[in-house]
């Protein structure tokens, strides 16, 4: 499936990046996310593939594109034999976030990605529009936290996987009121803990890099953020497990349905028998190849945002890949007319 799959991604997630980031900081979020959507459809269907959105903008009343169920790809179209056999091309399932912290890019500030994640039909989690409480660690202690159990022994188990003391432990959390008391617990165990505002995409694949000065990453965000954490996190053999919230009262902000019992058996609706369930990242990306690629639009801990410069502008991405069991990072300049200059620094 990688071959040239692997280096077309690539610019997907690049045009969407460099289209969202030409609004960083004009606090219009909803053109921000929109552009970037329009970009990675675009350059999606110039792929010689046969591609279908499994987590992507929504279902198809609400999201006129990369909505979930939409084909992508040229031989997904109408005339597509005239471009290639498609019983030939194996089906495959796409993970979608186009713009990741569209409030980051509203307001300038760091953290948002354009990021997709990509298996054999069937190989990616197809989350609902749930919230999911997350736990991502570095490889180090991959199978040995546990979500099940308490940030107090987590942090004393993480510390000795990494031979760190659990003060010299950073975690990141997500700052919303559900996790004051999960913050307190984080502090008062003695670890450092770094709140972010959105993005929880970027803390979690930062748990699987050393160097990074991230740790963990503990709490409630979404559950298609999850998913697709977990395909990275699969690949890099770093720790990460989800289980879905259906309860507002947990949640405490965004909407998730009107109350839990209806939430329950929207869930039951979609064949989740147990809603309870645990999973692993292997269960959230089971497939037997699995594809991540991110690009940077504002700077973040794995890659710097879009620079422009007269006439183009520089990107920095990153493709995870469980077939050649690589994390490349790819920096890429855009020449999109006559530049005045190429700056390569
Ligand atoms: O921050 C996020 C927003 O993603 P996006 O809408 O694509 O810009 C995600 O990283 C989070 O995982 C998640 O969507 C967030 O936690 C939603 O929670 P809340 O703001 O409390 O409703
Ligand atoms: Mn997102
Ligand atoms: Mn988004």
């Amino acid at each position: 499936m990688e071959s040239t799959l692997g280096l077309e991604i690539i610019e997907v997630v690049e045009q969407a990046a460099i289209a969202s980031a030409k609004w960083m900081g004009k606090g219009e979020k909803n053109t921000a996310d929109q552009v970037a959507v329009e970009a990675m459809r675009e350059r999606m269907n110039q792929i010689h593939m046969r591609g279908r959105i499994v987590i992507g903008e929504g279902e198809r009343d609400d999201a006129p594109m990369l909505y979930i169920g939409e084909e992508v790809g040229i031989c997904t179209r109408e005339d597509a034999k005239a471009y290639c056999n498609p019983e030939e091309l194996i089906e495959i399932d796409i993970a979608v976030d186009p713009c990741e912290g569209t409030n980051l890019v509203a307001y300038g500030q760091n953290g948002s990605m354009a990021v997709l994640a990509i298996s054999e039909k069937g190989g990616l989690f197809a989350a609902p529009d749930f919230y999911m409480k997350k736990l991502a660690a570095p490889p180090a202690a991959k199978g040995k936290v546990d979500i099940n159990k308490s940030a107090t022994e987590n942090l004393k188990i993480l510390g000795e996987c990494l031979e760190r003391d659990v003060a010299e432990l950073v975690v990141v959390v997500m700052d919303r009121p559900r996790h004051k008391e999960l913050i307190q617990e984080i502090r008062d165990a003695g670890a450092r803990v770094r709140l972010i505002s959105d993005g929880d995409v970027s803390a979690a694949i930062s748990c699987g890099f050393a160097g990074t000065n991230i740790h963990a990453l503990m709490g409630i965000g979404a559950a298609p953020e999850g998913v697709i954490s977990a395909a990275a996190m699969r690949c890099l053999g770093g720790h990460f497990q989800g289980q879905l919230i259906y309860d507002p009262e947990v949640v405490k902000t965004g909407l998730i349905g009107e109350s839990r019992e209806g939430n329950l058996a929207r869930l039951k609706e979609m064949g989740i028998d147990d809603p309870d369930k645990v999973y692993t990242d292997m269960e959230l990306a089971s497939g037997e190849t699995v594809l991540f690629a991110a690009c940077g639009i504002t700077p973040g801990t794995l890659m710097e945002g879009v620079r422009f410069f007269h006439g183009g502008a520089r990107t920095q991405s990153l493709v995870i890949s469980s077939q050649s069991k690589t994390a490349r990072f790819v920096d890429t300049i855009h020449i999109q007319e006559q530049p005045k200059y190429i700056e390569l620094k």
